[in-house]
């Protein structure tokens, strides 16, 4: 499958990269407001294409994403240290209004992956933009978030994060949920997984991993200016469900009709992913806290979209 990548930057970069060593994509085109930052970018993830799989990496203008199954949005401005995603929202806003345009153009039949922040009100104005399906207009939204806390639950618990089954609801952001009440390792919840292997979850353990979740990005970005490759293997994972049918369930952002009593808000749930894009969402078992701040999460983003108009 062709995949276009909207924004060479970082993200941009990594997630061709990412697609490249997975075998993700048959040709990745990249496309950017400076046509020499897309061409270095081409060039340079072309020389691990031979160490990985066959793939042609190339540069472009929009007309070169034509026939693309997937084009992610990376493209736009990224935080500073200590500034929110929802701070980013009406710069980007302006970028995804002729970046969509060149898009649709081009590759009318593409689904939409936006990465670019706040992600998931960047996928709302993506699908009013581009008038395609909620369905075919997928956020990352919080998939790198569930990564952060697998990989944080696994390692406190001695076991590789593959095996923990643990999601984050909401907002990709400061509002975000950490769902334990459905967290499982193996198919234990993850509480009596926790006791059988003598690492109890205390108050103490579940706020630092809370906070080592929520905080990651202001933490990346305040040591190296920006993060990278947890979000480029994280959209190329999606890419990979889409172009091989796996259904494969994902905690991603897309416009939803109702959450917790929020009507058309974009944030991220499980939901089953496959060729089609969204094929079903999940409604994982919450603790009343969970529900509530499912809840004041879906508010938080409705209440800034609500901004743009
Ligand atoms: N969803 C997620 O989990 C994550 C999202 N991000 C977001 O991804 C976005 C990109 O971040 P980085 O790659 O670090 O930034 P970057 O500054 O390295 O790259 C952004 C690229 O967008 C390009 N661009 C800007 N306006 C454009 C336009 N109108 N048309 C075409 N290209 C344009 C720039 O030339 C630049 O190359 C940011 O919004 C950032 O916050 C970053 C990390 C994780
Ligand atoms: C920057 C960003 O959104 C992240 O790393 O989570």
């Amino acid at each position: 499958m062709k995949v276009g990548i909207v924004g060479a930057g970082m993200v941009g970069s990594a997630a061709g990269y990412a697609l490249a060593l997975r075998g993700g994509a048959s040709e990745v085109v990249f496309v950017d407001r400076s046509e020499a930052l897309a061409v270095a970018q081409a060039e340079d993830v072309a020389h691990a294409v031979p160490f990985a799989h066959p793939c042609r990496v190339r540069a472009g203008d929009y007309d070169a994403l034509e026939g693309a199954g997937v084009v992610i949005l990376a493209a736009g401005v990224a935080q500073k240290p200590g500034e929110d995603r929802l701070s980013l929202l009406s710069r980007n806003a302006e970028v995804f209004a002729q970046v969509i345009e060149g898009v649709q153009r081009a590759a009318p039949e593409a689904l939409l992956l936006v990465a670019s922040n706040p992600v998931d009100i960047m996928t709302q104005v993506a699908c009013n933009l581009s008038h395609l399906p909620p369905e075919r207009v997928i956020g990352s939204g919080t998939i790198l978030d569930t990564a952060r806390f697998r990989s944080l639950l696994g390692g406190h618990l001695g076991v590789a994060p593959q095996s923990v089954h643990a999601y984050v609801l909401g907002e990709h952001g400061d509002s975000e949920v950490l769902s334990w009440a459905s967290a499982r390792a193996g198919s234990e919840p993850v509480a009596r997984f926790a006791a059988q292997v003598g690492a109890p979850i205390t108050q103490t353990v579940r706020e630092r991993i809370d906070a080592g979740v929520r905080r990651a990005a202001y933490r990346i970005i305040e040591g190296k200016g920006a993060t990278w490759y947890g979000i480029g293997a994280g959209l190329a994972r999606i890419v990979q469900a889409v172009r091989d049918d796996q259904r494969a369930v994902l905690s991603v952002s897309m416009v939803t009709a109702e959450v917790e009593g929020v009507r058309d808000v974009a944030l991220s749930l499980p939901r089953v992913v496959g060729r089609e894009g969204v094929l079903a969402t999940l409604s994982p078992e919450l603790a009343p806290d969970e529900a509530q701040a499912l809840r004041t999460s879906a508010e938080v983003l409705k209440e800034t979209a609500g901004q743009l108009t």
